[in-house]
């Protein structure tokens, strides 16, 4: 009888599948206990360079699921997949945790529903990072004393999906602090479409996309004769590690679906 937390990994060749290999390899009560891949069915992970683990490749993951009978599964893949793994993993009585952003409004919902009825937890994490949580929190705060705000996130280019999955949280929690208002003069027109950039219930959201760029974000209000800017940067991937951590093992305590790592730390 063991207490390991048994781990499976989707999306493990990633940038950030790579980072979370290393994680939960290195994670005393966790083990790593397969992976799920689009190539190299039931090869083993250690028979792919720069990997030492002897966990087994599959890229079914209701194969993947059935035969591992894992306790959760991390999702660091592309929206499609992360979606479909998601809900492949709740039918299969196994706990997400979705790294992976870009879900719509509609997959987002379909997962709360079958978290609650198959009594399982979910964790939809926009941003892993403690700083990138702690900027969300704070620009909640700022809201109620600024009804003025716009959204600028910079990502690297190979980046997916836009706005961010941090960038569309951040503005969903504004939302939820301040009245609906529409930014900007009341005649403004846009000469170049989007120049003025995603409209979330008013609040003006901007996404850049660079090489060098990790994933930074800029939160900024304006009042009268004042701005105050919110900012974070993670510079490389080990900054959203510990909260890879803290939501495996969150994870399986919980009975629903949770969206945002700000609902599960003190
Ligand atoms: N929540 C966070 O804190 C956080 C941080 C960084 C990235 N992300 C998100 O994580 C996701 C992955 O980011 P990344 O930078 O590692 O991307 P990446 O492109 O480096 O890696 C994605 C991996 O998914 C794999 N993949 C694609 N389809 C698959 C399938 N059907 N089955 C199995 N694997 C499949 C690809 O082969 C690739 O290795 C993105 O959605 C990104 O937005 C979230
Ligand atoms: O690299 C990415 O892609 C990231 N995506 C998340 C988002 O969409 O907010 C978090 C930061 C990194």
């Amino acid at each position: 009888m063991t207490n390991e937390i048994s781990v499976v990994i989707a999306g493990p060749r990633g940038k950030m599948g790579r980072e979370a290999v290393k994680l939960v390899e290195q994670t005393e009560g966790m083990k790593l206990s397969a992976v799920i891949d689009r190539q190299y069915n039931h090869n083993q992970l250690s028979d792919l360079e720069g990997f030492n683990s002897d966990a087994v490749i599959y890229t079914s993951p209701e194969e993947c699921f059935t035969t591992v009978k894992p306790d959760v599964l991390v999702d660091l893949t592309t929206p499609e997949t992360g979606y479909l793994h998601a809900k492949t993993a709740l039918l299969n009585g196994v706990r997400p945790v979705i790294g992976t952003t870009g879900f719509t409004q509609t997959e987002l919902e379909e997962l709360k529903e079958l978290s609650k009825e198959n009594q399982l937890g979910t964790i939809i994490a926009p941003n892993f990072a403690i700083g990138a949580i702690l900027m969300m929190k704070f620009s909640q705060m700022a809201a109620k004393y600024f009804e003025d705000v716009e959204i600028i996130e910079m990502h690297h280019d190979q980046k997916l999906d836009a706005p961010s999955g941090t960038g569309l949280k951040t503005a969903e929690m504004i939302k939820e602090q301040r009245a609906s208002k529409q930014q900007g003069h009341p005649d403004e027109k846009e000469t170049v479409t989007g120049s003025r950039g995603g409209d979330i219930d008013g609040i003006r959201i901007h996404s850049v996309r660079l090489p060098g760029l990790v994933a930074h974000q800029q939160v900024m209000f304006g009042g009268e004769g004042q701005l105050l800017t919110i900012k974070h940067d993670s510079h490389d991937r080990g900054s959203f590690m510990s909260g890879v951590k803290l939501c495996i093992h969150s994870v399986m305590n919980l009975q629903e679906l949770v969206y945002g790592v700000e609902n599960i730390i003190d």
